[in-house]
């Protein structure tokens, strides 16, 4: 007989600070300065749904694994909810509260149709064969056929995630309803409904709004040199692209480790060796490794965090040599490190306007899947620049208004645009 067994551990790392926490404090500074009613505060401060699913998988060896999966619904004032799903051992409720919300907050400030929601599973996919994971993802969809649907909640890739466990999710869901429904998901492969430019987006959108503040500061970024933390989809595209502009990208790291070349590293080689190695770089020649921690605080002239939350803290903000830092991840620096970056003068891109390109081509892709029309490549990266670069104008002339970093002035843009959706549709 099958063993059954539920599959929850190691516990959350406790040594990183807590990203709802992190996420409320900003909240509630913007909220501060908009003077927000207490109403809408209210309303703002807590998703508007949580879900928690069991989901048995049977594991290759015959044995039942029972998985513990999330999905939060944050608001969906401004439209359906939209956002990742994560396959990590980290995931917690908390966690994908922060990350739901986040997404609320970035689809208001790049001004797409979208309410913010977030999904996770605890389980570790570089252990786990395809057809676990196929499994896996599957009972994921059915616990929530309620909750996805192209007019309620349209889950895409984030980390751990991609093409792969979209087209399965779009199968299951399509299969449960009876109806083929390719907008049910986004960032799928492109044989069936994915858009052109989705699985580069994000990295696209690091590069932009990068390229957007370094002409602000008067900086060239043929001069200029940049670390990237994380090199999976988001930071090896950002870390291609910034050099397709003449970035010199002096490091990198992934988990298992980081690299260092002073005369800039070879991005083409090193993602190519990554494709061949399993997703790592472990081993990577082409650089020479260094202590992870110090990627972080490295001689470059920016920094992209592009991995998990909580990497700059109190702990390590006050050695950062970078001007800029451009969020890839979501929720990269802690709330206790705000202070000292910003006395620094260190301008930092927010996650929620850094990494919103992602977001952006997935809003395309809904569109197009509505519309059963295809966008060339060309039309979706014209499009999506300049929605970034005019979120990046009115975050960097909110921040100018109201003399706050360019963070706060992403919220306070984003909390002021919910706010104003809350007057006229009422309902509370
Ligand atoms: N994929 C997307 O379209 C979007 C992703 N994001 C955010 O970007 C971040 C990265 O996501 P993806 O690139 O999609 O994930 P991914 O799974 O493709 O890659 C994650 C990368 O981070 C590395 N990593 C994990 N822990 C690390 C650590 N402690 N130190 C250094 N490297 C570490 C992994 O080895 C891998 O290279 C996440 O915060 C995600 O929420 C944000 C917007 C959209
Ligand atoms: O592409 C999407 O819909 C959401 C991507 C995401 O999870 C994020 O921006 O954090």
């Amino acid at each position: 007989m099958a063993v059954t067994t539920v599959y929850k551990e190691p516990a959350p790392i406790v040594d990183r600070e807590n990203p709802l926490e992190s996420m409320m404090s900003r909240f509630n500074i913007a909220a501060e300065i908009l003077g927000l009613d207490e109403s809408t505060y209210n309303v703002l401060k807590a998703p508007d749904k949580q879900v928690i699913v069991n989901i048995p998988v049977t594991m290759d060896n015959g044995q039942i694994r029972v998985f513990e999966g999330y999905r939060v619904v944050h608001n969906t004032i401004l439209g359906p909810s939209k956002g990742g799903i994560r396959y990590d051992m980290h995931v917690h409720l908390d966690e994908v509260k922060a990350l739901a919300a986040w997404m609320t907050w970035k689809c208001a400030v790049v001004d797409i149709p979208y309410g913010g929601a977030k999904g996770g599973i605890i389980c570790d996919p570089t252990k786990m064969s395809a057809g676990e994971i196929e499994r896996m993802t599957r009972g994921y969809t059915l616990a929530l056929k309620d909750v996805f649907g192209p007019d309620r909640d349209i889950p895409a890739p984030d980390m751990g995630t991609g093409p792969r466990e979209m087209a399965w999710l779009m199968d299951e869901f399509s299969k449960t309803t009876g109806a083929t429904s390719p907008a049910v998901v986004t960032g799928k492969p492109l044989v069936m409904g994915g858009s052109l430019g989705r699985v580069e987006a994000t990295g696209r959108g690091v590069m932009v709004s990068a390229i957007a503040a370094m002409k602000k500061l008067g900086m060239d970024p043929t001069k200029s040199s940049a670390a990237v933390q994380g090199f999976g989809n988001v930071g090896s595209w950002a870390a291609k692209l910034l050099c397709e502009k003449g970035v010199k990208i002096k490091g990198v790291s992934d988990i298992s480790g980081a690299y260092w070349n002073e005369e800039g590293i070879n991005i083409d080689e090193a993602i190519a060796y990554k494709n061949a190695h399993n997703g790592r770089l472990e081993g990577y020649t082409g650089a020479t490794s260094m202590d992870p921690d110090e990627l972080l605080t490295s001689a470059v002239d920016v920094l992209v965090p592009a991995a998990v939350e909580d990497v700059i803290t109190e702990h390590n903000a006050e050695r950062i040599q970078a001007k800029l830092i451009v969020e890839g991840a979501n929720g990269p620096t802690s709330a206790s490190a705000d202070d000292i970056i910003n006395r620094k003068g260190i301008m930092v891109v927010p996650d929620i306007l850094a990494n919103s390109g992602g977001v952006t081509v997935s809003y395309f892709e809904w569109v197009q899947n509505r519309l059963g029309y295809k966008w060339s490549e060309g039309m979706v990266i014209e499009r999506a620049a300049r929605i970034m670069n005019d979120a990046f104008e009115k975050v960097y002339a909110t921040s100018q208004k109201y003399k706050v970093p360019m963070r706060i002035a992403a919220y306070i843009v984003a909390i002021d645009k919910v706010a104003q959706t809350y007057k006229f549709r009422g309902g509370y």
